[in-house]
């Protein structure tokens, strides 16, 4: 656990995202970035929203999306060793060989790379299925002597990935997200149930603003081990910030010992 027990502040960057627009992405994350590092109450943890460098560009993804995930990469190291802070850099799409991926980096404060992680399940509904590649490996990194993880959008409507995480030794989970209009009560409940059932806190960063006729609602989220909402955002763009401390994961699992009582050999997955 780190110096200071497991008490850790989180800022999420509740951003717009211009679609195919790289170098207006990626300068309004680096300003905002900068923004959230100089707070009076500086973050120990930053965290991005999903494909913030191409939003959902799709039919253009090929040549829109960053080679190797390099330019991001050396941008979110440089900022995290330069700042001393954590950086789950929301996700981006990378182009690897012949594929893109829908991918996820953690920085630590050293600026080394901590955790990648590539999104899991595709998302029909925006056609991810047809342009992107899907990821095969879980999300986990090393968060100040603890486990933290990280899973993109989607993926939190498949409780097995979050239990994976947390049986995995995963504390607090991560999300980056591009989820729209009109599905609120679904985004809420899900993080929610999340946080819940696996006793971790849930950190879940929206985007906002509007792409063509899409729309996003915003309502970034941190959610603690209980289910409370620490921290909710409304629909503009915003830092949403709040304190977690990482002890509680292991109160509430010793309170009510779900991972225990836990009957695998009779579950059909
Ligand atoms: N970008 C996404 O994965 C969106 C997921 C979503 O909207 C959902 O309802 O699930």
């Amino acid at each position: 656990m780190s110096g200071n027990g497991g008490k850790l502040r989180i800022s999420a960057l509740q951003l717009h995202i211009d679609a195919g627009e790289p170098e207006l992405n990626f300068a309004r994350v680096r300003s905002r970035l900068q923004e959230a590092a100089a707070a009076a109450d500086k973050p120990d943890v930053i965290v991005l929203p999903e494909m913030w460098n191409t939003g959902y560009a799709l039919d253009r993804i090929g040549e829109l999306a960053d080679p190797d995930g390099e330019r991001t990469r050396a941008m979110l190291s440089a900022f995290s060793r330069e700042a001393g802070v954590h950086v789950v850099g929301g996700s981006i799409a990378e182009k690897r060989a012949q594929e893109v991926y829908n991918a996820a980096y953690a920085f630590n404060r050293e600026g080394e790379l901590a955790g990648q992680y590539e999104k899991m399940h595709l998302f029909r509904l925006m056609e991810e299925e047809k342009h992107l590649a899907a990821g095969s490996r879980l999300g986990l990194f090393p968060l100040e002597g603890a486990d933290a993880a990280m899973m993109i959008c989607y993926d939190i409507r498949f409780p097995e990935l979050a239990r994976s995480l947390a049986l995995a030794g995963a504390k607090a989970l991560f999300v980056p997200a591009e989820w729209p209009k009109p599905r609120l009560h679904h985004w809420r409940s899900l993080l929610i149930a999340r946080a819940i059932e696996n006793q971790m806190y849930v950190i879940a960063c929206n985007r906002t603003g509007t792409s063509g006729e899409t729309e996003f609602f915003g309502h970034s989220m941190i959610v603690d081990p209980w289910g409370e909402v620490l921290a909710e955002a409304g629909e503009e763009e915003t830092i949403l910030s709040a304190d977690i401390d990482l002890a509680l994961v292991d109160e509430v699992r010793a309170r009510i010992p779900v991972f225990e009582d836990r009957r695998p050999q009779l579950y059909r997955l």
